[in-house]
Order: structure tokens, then C-alpha cells, then sequence
């Protein structure tokens, strides 16, 4: 029987710092935004319709989606960001089912499915157990500006286009304080998959 934890937080609450501990495991995680850059890529049917809904200026000279530009329209206006939401997620969703099934099929015991919009977009029936990776909202503030060296405007843009971490704790099976240490945040991890025997 394998166990499927949807792992969540919100924009650099520390999802894949608690992944690359799981991958050292050798634990397999099916990552939403790495789906989320595949299902986009040129000559995907999401490409066509960004570009479509978008124009030729969110693409860069060798034809790819400028991530950078793409982003900066969304996260300041949430009529495009839910346009872009419905380009995009049917594609993500099929892609993480067939790597989940997969998995199952292969008998692992623990899949993890790292998925940042799950509560929000209710995607919660993909997975048995859910896992926050919490932190009060200045850290994740600090940590995003100084990851993807953005303004604090923009950050904050960012940070309000999910639903916050507040929320979100009280809809986790599990949450991980990730505000301290990298070695705290392990011990939470591997003490929560303990207790659902899954490791
Ligand atoms: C807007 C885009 C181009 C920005 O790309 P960029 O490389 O800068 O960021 P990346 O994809 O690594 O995402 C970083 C984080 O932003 C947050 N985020 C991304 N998209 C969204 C969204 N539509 N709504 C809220 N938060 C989002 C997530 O926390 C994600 O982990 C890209 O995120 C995108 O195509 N988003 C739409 C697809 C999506 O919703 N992905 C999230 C998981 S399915
Ligand atoms: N416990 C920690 N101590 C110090 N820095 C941390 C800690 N956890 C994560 N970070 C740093 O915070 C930033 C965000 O972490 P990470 O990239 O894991 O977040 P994420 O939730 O995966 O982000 P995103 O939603 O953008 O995919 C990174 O620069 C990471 O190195």
C-alpha cells in the first residue's frame, strides 16, 4: 500500500528545501511547478493559448515563455493570473496523475505530490494526507525578497496571491514549522512521516 502526501506552504515557505531532504531519501516527489514549466514549454497546447491570451511579448527571441514577464502580470492582477490558472492547470493536474499512478504502480511506499496551490485550487482528493511547511509571514517575506531578489512590493504581490499560511494550518493533516534551522525542520519532517508510517 503506498501513501501519497500532498506536500504545500505557500511562495518560499520552504517546499522544495523539505523535497531535496525526502530526494536524498530516495523518496519520490512529483514537483507541480516543474510539471508546471514542462506542460508550458514550445509546442505544448498551454504554450499556444498563453501566447493567444497573453501576445508575443511575454516570449523571449528563442520563441520560450519569459517567465520573469509572465510573472510580474499575473501576481499584480488576478483576472489574468486565474486566465492563466485555467490555461494551465488542466495540464499540470494530467501530468502529476499519470506520475502518481505510476508510482502506486511501482509499489512505493510514499509519494509525494509538492503541490503549492493545493488547498486553493482543492486539488486535496489527489493525495491521502496533507503536509504544510509553514513560517510566519515576515521570514517567508525576507526569504522570498532575498531568493528572488524582488522589491518588497512585488514580493508582498506575491506572497497575497495565495491564501495565506494562517489559513492553511488549519486545513494540514501535518504542518512543519520551517521558521528555524534546516536541521529543526528535517526533525519535524521525519517525526511526522513516522507517525503515519510512512518511512
Ligand atoms: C507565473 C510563472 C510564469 C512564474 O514563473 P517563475 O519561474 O518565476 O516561478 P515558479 O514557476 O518557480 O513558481 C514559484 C512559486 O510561485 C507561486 N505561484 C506560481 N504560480 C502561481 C499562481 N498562479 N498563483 C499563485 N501562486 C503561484 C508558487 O508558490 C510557486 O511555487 C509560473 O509560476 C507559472 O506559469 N504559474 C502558473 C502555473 C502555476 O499555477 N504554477 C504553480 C503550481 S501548479
Ligand atoms: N530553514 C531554513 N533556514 C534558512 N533558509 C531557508 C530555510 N528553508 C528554506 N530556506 C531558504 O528560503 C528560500 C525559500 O525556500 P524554498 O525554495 O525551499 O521554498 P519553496 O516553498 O519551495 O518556494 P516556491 O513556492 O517559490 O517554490 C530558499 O532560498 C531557501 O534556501
Amino acid at each position: 500500500m503506498s501513501i501519497v502526501v500532498g506536500l504545500t506552504g505557500g511562495i518560499a515557505s520552504g517546499k522544495s528545501t523539505v523535497s531535496s531532504i525526502l530526494i536524498e531519501k530516495g523518496i519520490t516527489v512529483i514537483d507541480a511547478d516543474i510539471e508546471a514549466r514542462l506542460a508550458v514549454e514550445n509546442g505544448e497546447e498551454a504554450y499556444y493559448e498563453i501566447v493567444r491570451h497573453f501576445g508575443d511579448e511575454v516570449l523571449l527571441t528563442d520563441g520560450s515563455i519569459d517567465r520573469g514577464k509572465l510573472g510580474s502580470i499575473i501576481f499584480h492582477n488576478q483576472e489574468k493570473r486565474l486566465m492563466l490558472n485555467n490555461i494551465v492547470h488542466p495540464a499540470v493536474r494530467k501530468r502529476m496523475i499519470v506520475k502518481k499512478e505510476m508510482a502506486i504502480g511501482n509499489g512505493e511506499r510514499l509519494i509525494i505530490m509538492d503541490i503549492p496551490l493545493l488547498f486553493e485550487s482543492k486539488l486535496t482528493f489527489l493525495v491521502d494526507k496533507t503536509l504544510l511547511v509553514y513560517v510566519d509571514e515576515t521570514v517567508q517575506l525576507d526569504r522570498l525578497m532575498e531568493r528572488n531578489q524582488l522589491s518588497k512590493e512585488d514580493a508582498i504581490a506575491r506572497i497575497r496571491s495565495q491564501m495565506s499560511l494562517r489559513e492553511k494550518i488549519h486545513l494540514a493533516d501535518a504542518v512543519i514549522n520551517n521558521n528555524g534551522t534546516i536541521e529543526e525542520t528535517k526533525k519535524q519532517l521525519v517525526d511526522i512521516l513516522k507517525k503515519w508510517n510512512a518511512i
